[in-house]
């Protein structure tokens, strides 16, 4: 029997379980010392797993877990001086913890269908129930940090086992979001 293919610590013993009527938590970094903590009001959308080499993983993990809230949702509660912004040239402004690494919450500000919102990493929430990941996206990025590419065929069938559609882009409702944003910032659609 092939190895077990492992993806992240929170999908390999099965999806988390989210919880109606969840209605947000506290995102909590690494650090044993003056963690940095954010509230989040509100359960998260479109959570997913991410296989691309910018988005945060947990040590050993190939996909990070990803989701977005909007932007109003979000207030750093403690310690946001410890918080850098990770590539001020990037689409989403990841605001990383300085001391522990974890990403903590990164705001889409420049023009673009996903303006307004935040990318947050649910598993750092202090609670469960939160919606879980739905879908795989950016899997063939995951050997640009170190997988080899004779694996991705059992990563995919693991990803598809877990009800995780695996994407080497967005989904499909997320890439016909953008696309519908662009062709009605052009004229092309009539809105
Ligand atoms: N193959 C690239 C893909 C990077 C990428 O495009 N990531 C997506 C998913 S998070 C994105 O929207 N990035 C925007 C950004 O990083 O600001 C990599 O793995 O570094
Ligand atoms: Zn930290
Ligand atoms: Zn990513």
């Amino acid at each position: 029997m092939a190895a077990t293919v492992s993806l992240h610590p929170l999908l390999d013993q099965g999806l988390p379980k989210g919880r109606a009527g969840f209605s947000g938590s506290i995102l909590v970094c690494a650090c044993a010392d003056k963690p940095v903590k954010v509230k989040v009001e509100g359960d998260v959308a479109h959570n997913h797993a991410c296989g691309c080499t910018k988005c945060w993983k947990p040590s050993g993990a190939t996909f990070s877990v990803v989701a977005v809230v909007p932007h109003d949702k979000i207030t750093v509660l403690e310690n946001g001086d410890k918080l850098e912004i990770v590539d001020k040239s990037a689409l989403i402004q990841r605001h990383a913890c300085t001391g522990c690494g974890v990403h903590m919450y990164g705001p889409v500000e420049r023009e673009h269908p996903f303006q307004g919102l935040d990318f947050i990493h649910p598993e750092r929430f202090e609670d469960d129930g939160w919606a879980p990941p739905g879908f795989a996206a950016f899997v063939s990025s995951i050997i640009e940090s170190g997988t080899n590419p004779d694996d991705m065929p059992a990563i995919r069938a693991r990803l598809s086992e877990l009800g995780l559609t695996p994407s080497d882009c967005l989904n499909s409702a997320l890439m016909d979001y953008i696309a519908t944003w662009t062709a009605k910032k052009s004229g092309v659609l009539k809105s």
